[in-house]
């Protein structure tokens, strides 16, 4: 397989790198930059190198800057981390405007290199990943972002804690923005099989709470770590895994939406999807209780606002 990272000198896309790289599927993996970024990236490659020793990859790493993006040329996926991070008085609309700018030009410039899959991770995740779709003019499959399914993997974990069982134990999902408007879905929760509901414990589970923390999560790493890697990569590694191996899991994704959640219509925005080798293979369709389909379309008309004011930037 053959995955090119751009934005690969930054936190999420050199840990990301990290991991594909140990993948015994891995056979190229690009690591691109801006051209200042290049010693980073070289220094990133043999370092990663090093770690392979010992493990049953036999990865080739490739480093170019992101003037060269013909390097992308055959890769089954390009992930896009790319973006400035939000400064101090800045508004989400401002930096979805400068990070707009920045991945419209990746996804344009990517779609005359080569038919592929485009991967983004940048924030605000859901808008751009409609701005990659509207600039690649790549089919509907071809772009995702990776939406929820961090929160999604949060919200697991909160919710295994809470009742002292295996996280493995736990189908929940977390639709809607990745942010504030983000959409918990109990009425897609289940512990062993059982729903959330049905448990003695439900009624003391502090959902409002655990919500909190999960919107919260990404700040309160940065303010202690300076910003989260290891989770987003990870999280990453399981979409890769999924095509890869043509798993067809439902993940919670950033999709491009028309119309499986009634009426909610040119949007991408967190929904469960299908994954497998031709990247979203199926938006998943599911009846949602009328709380949360009202608080989804809530999340959705804020995300539809944001895609048209950077739709033709
Ligand atoms: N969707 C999620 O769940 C999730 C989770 C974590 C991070 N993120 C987002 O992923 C992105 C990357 O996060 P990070 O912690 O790696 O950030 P970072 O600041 O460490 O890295 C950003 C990368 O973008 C590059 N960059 C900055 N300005 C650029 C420009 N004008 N043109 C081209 N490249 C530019 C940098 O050189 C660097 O490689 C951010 O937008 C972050 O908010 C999303």
């Amino acid at each position: 397989m053959k995955v090119s990272i751009i934005g690969a000198s930054g936190r999420v896309g050199s840990a990301t790198a990290l991991l594909l790289a140990k993948e015994p599927f891995m056979k190229d993996l690009v690591l691109i930059g801006r051209e200042h970024s290049i010693n980073k990236l070289e220094g990133l490659k043999e370092d990663i190198y090093d770690a392979l020793a010992g493990t049953r990859s036999d990865a080739n790493i490739y480093v170019s800057s992101d003037e060269n993006l013909k390097i992308v040329d055959e890769s089954d996926v390009v992930i896009i981390t790319s973006g400035v991070p939000r400064k101090e008085g800045m508004s989400r609309m401002d930096l979805a405007k400068i990070n707009a700018k920045i991945v419209g030009n990746y996804a344009k410039k990517i779609a005359e290199i080569c038919d592929t899959k485009i991967f983004v991770i940048t924030n605000p995740v859901d808008v751009m990943t409609y701005k990659a779709l509207v600039d690649s003019k790549f089919e509907r499959n071809q772009v995702f972002g990776l939406g929820t399914h961090l929160d999604s993997l949060r919200f697991k974990v909160a919710i295994a804690k809470f009742f002292g069982v295996h996280i493995d134990e736990v189908r929940t999902r977390i639709i809607g923005e990745h942010g504030d408007t983000m959409v918990p879905l109990l009425s897609a929760t289940s512990i062993g099989g059982i729903p959330i509901d049905k448990f003695e414990k439900f009624k003391d589970l502090p959902i409002d709470e655990i919500i909190e923390d999960v919107k919260t999560k990404g700040e309160e790493i940065i303010r202690l770590k300076g910003g989260s890697e290891f989770g987003p990569a990870a999280a990453i590694l399981n979409v890769i895994r999924c095509i890869v191996n043509n798993e067809k899991r439902l993940l919670t994704l950033s999709a491009y939406v028309d119309g499986e959640f009634d009426g909610i219509r040119d949007v991408c925005i967190g929904v469960p999807v299908k994954i497998g080798k031709d990247g979203v293979e199926e938006v998943v369709s599911i009846e949602l209780d009328k709380d949360e389909f009202t608080a989804f379309k809530k999340s959705a008309e804020l995300i539809k606002k944001y895609c048209e004011e950077v739709k033709n930037l």
